[in-house]
């Protein structure tokens, strides 16, 4: 087994000035040997470079190359930056991959989300701007993408083909730097994770405006898989296709849940066109790339995807329409401080017995975010129930409160703690 090494004593933070520059420069001393500096200094008056005056008599010509220069010097300081911050992501890396290292020496898993939840509110706490946080977040959500793949090569799986609004959610969480692998349908992205032919999936639990995604609960009941973390992401829908105009549409795909979202504009807009159910919105756009009357109903970058023309955007007949998906692994997080905890249970057959569990949680002081009943397939007219507590119920503080729902429960899983997730805008072009 290879020993872990220990972090390098300078890979510590360094001091930086008010202007945000290292005081004596991280990067230059640290250079990756391939990276070709533009310059070793930083150019003079950095930052603060103030644009010359120009004085009354100078010509059109001679102010332009004043502007000429000044822009030049602008560059330089942009290129300046631009290497510290290549040396500086680079010198993460190495730290990175050594994290990587001890992680697998100890077995512990790569992906730490309440980490990275940490993390990002810890930077984006002290963010001075002008960089607005949203940009921050985006940024770091691909540094920590890059660096969670750099410690492990990584598979999520998602229900496909590619563009799919998990797809999509995922990709916003997990950053461009893991390996995206389509499934068929839900029951294969919950058996691949389950098997370990994936580290983790992605899958949609519900929808402010459709509720829950009933197949995706169910699925909790089948297979011994763990929620790991959420995400909640921002719905908006696009009319696509090959057709220029909307009157030359009269056949509208997608998938019953989008569809569903778009009724009343389609009908207002559309209202002779057959609307015709798919297994999902990628699906949807790939169907009309060679029917030039028909359209799909789905997230606008399918358009680019597929060389579609977005006919009408912001189709959803309520603008609030947010989707939670939850990101699945085969093993529990047993790691930070997680705040909530997702459980399926099912109770005694007698009067007061699902009151008895919510009594346990009340008298533990623990807040249930959501409780929806399922049937029970194995058994008519009986139900198991999913519920979300706002807590870590595998801390020690719960542990009484635990043992006490165990004894209330007929059967109950934990699926796993998790930090409660970031609204994210799959939008942002
Ligand atoms: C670096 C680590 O591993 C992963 C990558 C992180 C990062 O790049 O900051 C943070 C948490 C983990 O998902 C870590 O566990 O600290």
């Amino acid at each position: 087994m290879e020993m872990p090494e220990m972090p390098d004593m300078p890979e510590t933070p360094g001091k930086v000035d008010k202007a945000g520059k290292p005081a004596k420069s991280a990067a230059s001393g640290q250079r990756e040997k391939s990276a070709q500096p533009v310059q070793d200094q930083a150019p003079a008056q950095v930052e603060t470079a103030v644009r010359p005056e120009q004085p009354q008599s100078q010509s059109q010509g001679q102010s332009q190359s004043a502007d000429q220069k000044f822009l030049a010097a602008v560059r330089r300081e942009i290129d300046w930056v631009d290497e510290e911050i290549l040396s500086l992501l680079n010198k993460r890396a190495r730290i990175s991959k050594r994290v990587g290292r001890l992680k697998a020496g100890s077995g512990d898993p790569v992906f730490k989300p309440t980490r990275e939840k940490k993390l990002l509110d810890r930077l984006t706490a002290m963010n001075p701007g002008p960089l607005p946080n949203e940009h921050l977040r985006a940024i770091y959500r691909e540094i920590m993408s890059s660096s969670r793949s750099l410690q492990r090569p990584q598979k999520i799986v998602y229900l496909g083909p590619e563009g799919t609004f998990s797809h999509l959610a995922a990709m916003e969480y997990l950053g461009h730097s893991v390996e995206y692998l389509p499934k068929a349908n839900f029951e294969a992205v919950f058996a691949a994770v389950s098997r370990g032919e994936a580290e983790l999936g992605v899958i949609p639990l519900e929808n402010s405006l459709e509720g829950s995604v009933g197949q995706s609960l169910d699925l909790f009941h089948r297979h011994d898989v763990f929620i790991q973390a959420e995400l909640f992401c921002r719905i908006r829908h696009a009319l696509l296709s090959k057709a220029m105009r909307m009157e030359d549409v009269s056949v509208v795909y997608s998938h019953p849940q989008p569809l569903a979202q778009c009724a009343q504009w389609l009908h207002a807009n559309l209202p002779n066109a057959a609307l015709i159910p798919l297994e999902s919105t990628a699906a949807a756009a790939r169907t009309v790339v060679d029917k030039p009357g028909a359209a799909a109903v789905g997230q606008s970058r399918l358009a680019e995807m597929h060389g579609l023309s977005v006919l009408a955007s912001g189709i959803e007949d309520a603008p609030d329409n947010w989707t939670r998906f939850c990101i699945i692994a085969a093993s529990r997080l047993a790691d930070g401080q997680p705040d909530k905890t997702s459980i399926l249970f099912t109770t005694p057959d007698k009067p007061g017995a699902l009151a008895a569990v919510l009594a346990t949680l009340a008298e533990a002081g623990i807040n249930m975010s959501k409780l929806e009943s399922r049937p029970l397939k194995s058994e008519k007219w009986k139900y198991v129930f999913f519920a979300d507590l706002e807590c870590d119920l595998y801390a020690e503080e719960h542990k009484k409160a635990l043992a006490l729902l165990r004894e209330k429960c007929h059967t109950l899983r934990l699926l796993g703690s998790y930090p409660s997730g970031p609204k994210l805008d799959l939008n942002r072009e």
